[in-house]
């Protein structure tokens, strides 16, 4: 199978089917198709099992290949049953000429045969992207794929894959030559190392860094490296950690995203599901599963989507600054995006209608490739016309709870807070994070009380959502503000720190380096 590009081509037969499936009726929709080939696991943590949860979990249908059955539990493995490769090849052809499967995901590969009636049939129905996870061990250290796969993935999977996404132990196995991954410096060199093996992009995921207080991943497409941080979360419920994350790449690729706003969003999803499942208890061991569907079940639906990490490093835009300074709304977001910005906010307050909803769409589309949320300030309008992320409104602008019911649900909400009582309103009308400031004086804002570093902590006391500081927060006092050290307090939120410069790309960069310093300071 040749490695394509971005979208592979279609095989005759599922041309042929497509075409007359669409003539039948009009009113047909094909629906995102996913396979996973990989080992069952019976206590349902992770294998065929998690990679279909993901896959539901994320609006996609999940076919399933099954290479090999494992007797698993909390506590471990207890024992597995390999496949014959022949009965793999039937499965294999039965799902492949049969369903429109968009996206192979593979997990545990455990013989070189099994590997090679996947390259065949692979090649015999082309798909449009293939995710490799090398499975080589379990959480609990049973080897699930031994040492004579290596050469088969070094020198004819790897070559086929779109992505490949290996921890640091499984990333050292394929480099061999007793290579060490213990840093972040070894995790960039390891994954240039194995996209020299032919894969188009590759994920090295640094959960099993040594000291490290942030999970890092490195992300390389051949030319750049993207390091994705998260804060680490506590909790024995991490078995099938990398299956969800590789089955929501496949998952996401299905439904046409691209491949670092798929990996972008995979990884926030496998964060959400931690959190959300971290004190759950299912089984006895050591290695409890987590649970995938927190969104049907999550009590306050509105607010499972947003990540309150988002907040971190929060660029709000400005006119009269990208004016003065001759560069597009567009050129902005994209340097602070590049720069490590969390999230986005247009606040266009000069901008006239038309020309603000045209650059607001191209934002989206921006935003949206890199896994970025965005949001428009004030204009509930604007937000919904080109689809934002959600919208930002003050103590005068339109009200939360009617800004909510035209955004429905799923669309995030955040609203300025000075004092406990307007953040206890933000609780109970449903807004999502607020925004709380100036906290330092600020000339973006006319005639704007400055609360201090003391108004800022009432705020994020007084309330259970997430917190972003806002108002004359820059490189240099940034640290200050996340010193208060309340919980709730997520991030810095700032316009001329980023905007009313220069190089935004390069401010970006300082703010969040001060950022995740001080964050590790305080862990
Ligand atoms: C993140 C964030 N926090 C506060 C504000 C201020 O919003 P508002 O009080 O409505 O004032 P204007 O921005 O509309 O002048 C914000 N925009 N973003
Ligand atoms: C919009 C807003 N809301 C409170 S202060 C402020 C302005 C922040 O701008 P800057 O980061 O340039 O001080
Ligand atoms: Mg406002």
């Amino acid at each position: 199978m040749q490695s394509l590009g971005g979208i592979r081509s279609w095989p005759a037969t599922y041309r042929a089917t497509t075409a007359s499936m669409t003539t039948t009726t009009e009113s047909m929709r094909k629906v995102a198709q996913v396979v996973t080939v990989a080992g069952s696991d019976s206590g349902a943590g992770a294998g065929i099992q998690a990679d279909i949860k993901v896959c539901s979990a994320r609006g996609v249908y999940c076919a399933s290949v099954i290479t090999a059955v494992t007797a698993q539990n909390t506590h471990g493995v207890q024992s597995v049953h390999l496949l014959p490769p022949e009965f793999v090849s039937e499965q294999l052809k039965s799902v492949l000429s049969d369903l429109q499967i968009d996206v192979v995901k593979t997990g545990m590969l455990p013989s070189p045969e099994i590997v090679d009636v996947l390259l065949q049939s692979l090649s015999e129905y082309p798909v449009r992207a293939l995710v490799v996870d090398p499975v080589m061990v379990s959480t609990s250290g049973h080897v699930l794929a031994g040492s004579s796969i290596l050469s088969i993935f070094r020198e004819r999977l790897l070559p086929v894959a779109d992505i490949i996404t290996p921890n640091v132990k499984e990333a050292a196995a394929l480099l061999g030559g007793g290579v060490r991954i213990q840093t972040v410096a070894q995790m960039r060199s390891a994954a240039k190392s194995l996209h020299d093996m032919g894969p188009r992009f590759v994920l090295v995921k640094g959960g099993d860094l040594p000291d490290s207080s942030d999970s890092v991943d490195v992300y390389f497409d051949g030319k750049e490296f993207h390091e994705l941080h998260s804060p680490r979360i506590t909790t024995r419920n991490t078995h099938g950690t990398g299956c969800t994350l590789a089955s929501c790449i496949a998952a996401e690729l299905a439904k046409g995203s691209n491949m670092l706003s798929a990996v972008k969003v995979a990884k926030r999803f496998v964060d959400s599901a931690l959190n959300y499942s971290k004190d759950i208890v299912i089984g006895s061991g050591m290695q409890g599963p987590f649970d995938h569907f927190l969104r049907l079940k999550k009590k306050d639906l509105r607010q499972s989507t947003f990540n309150p990490d988002d907040l971190f490093l929060y660029a709000v835009t400005d006119s009269r600054m990208n004016k003065k300074w001759n560069r597009s709304i567009v050129d902005a977001v994209k340097a602070a995006i590049e720069g490590g910005a969390t999230i986005i906010q247009l606040r266009e307050k000069e901008a006239e209608t038309r020309e603000f909803l045209e650059e607001a769409k191209s934002c989206v589309e921006i935003c949206r490739s890199n896994g970025v949320c965005l949001l428009i300030n004030d204009r509930v309008d604007i937000a919904l016309a080109c689809d934002a992320d959600g919208v930002h409104v003050g103590q005068s602008d339109m009200p939360v709870d009617l800004v909510r019911s035209l955004l429905g649900p799923d669309k995030i909400i955040g609203v300025s807070c000075k004092t406990e009582e307007q953040a206890h309103q933000a609780w109970k009308d449903g807004a999502d994070y607020i925004g709380s400031g100036g906290v330092f004086p600020t000339n973006t804002k006319a005639n704007n009380r400055t609360i201090g570093l003391d108004g800022l902590k009432e705020v994020c006391k007084a309330s259970k959502l997430p917190v972003v500081a806002i108002g004359g927060i820059g490189i240099s006092n940034a640290e200050s503000v996340m010193r208060i050290d309340e919980p709730n307090l997520k991030g810095v939120a700032v316009v001329s720190a980023l905007f009313d410069q220069q190089c935004v790309l390069t401010q970006a960069k300082k703010l969040h380096k001060t950022l995740r310093e001080s964050k590790r300071e305080q862990q």
